[in-house]
């Protein structure tokens, strides 16, 4: 009867076991951790921002943008979007009106994150996760 109850407790810590270490089970717990949390979202952002606006395809969109307001902005967005708990409701259609983005000018920005991201080694799932939210804003953002 033991020996039965400690097989039973066995296969149970056995299933819990693969159910916290599946990738699914891994992904659900939060893309934000694959980031690094705050301090490497921060740094995503701030390299990508420097990024964006040192590219001649898109740098003069930025040219009287206040830099550190947009960093902080974009922080905090895509720690929501990537569930970290951050709270932003910022209508991307307003902020973006009357800017001219063009289509070509979206995937140019989409380009530069890609690359920052690998550059900072963030998993291949959670890259696509943010792209497929930022690809989901693009009808607010492009008007041109
Ligand atoms: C889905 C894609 C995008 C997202 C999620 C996004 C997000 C944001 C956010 C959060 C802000 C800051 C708003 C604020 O604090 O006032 C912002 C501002 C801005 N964005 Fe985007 N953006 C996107 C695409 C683009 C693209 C493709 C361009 C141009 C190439 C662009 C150009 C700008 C500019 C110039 C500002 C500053 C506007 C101002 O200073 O009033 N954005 N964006």
């Amino acid at each position: 009867m033991k020996a039965r109850l400690e097989s039973t407790i066995a296969i149970i810590g056995f299933v819990a076991g693969m159910a916290l270490t599946t990738p699914a089970a891994r992904a659900s717990t939060s893309y934000y951790q694959q980031f690094g949390g705050e301090s490497g979202m921060h740094s995503l952002v701030n390299d990508f921002v420097n990024r964006v606006t040192s590219d001649p395809r898109i740098d003069f969109y930025f040219a009287h943008t206040n830099i550190p307001a947009l960093k902080a902005a974009l922080a905090t967005q895509f720690c929501m979007l990537e569930g970290g708990g951050c709270k932003f409701d910022m209508s991307m259609k307003s902020v973006h009106q009357g800017l001219n983005i063009t289509q070509a000018a979206f995937n140019a920005l989409a380009n530069d994150l890609n690359i920052t991201m690998d550059e900072h080694d963030i998993p291949v799932a959670a890259q696509n996760n943010l792209l497929a939210k930022l690809a989901a804003m693009e009808s607010q953002v492009v008007t041109k």
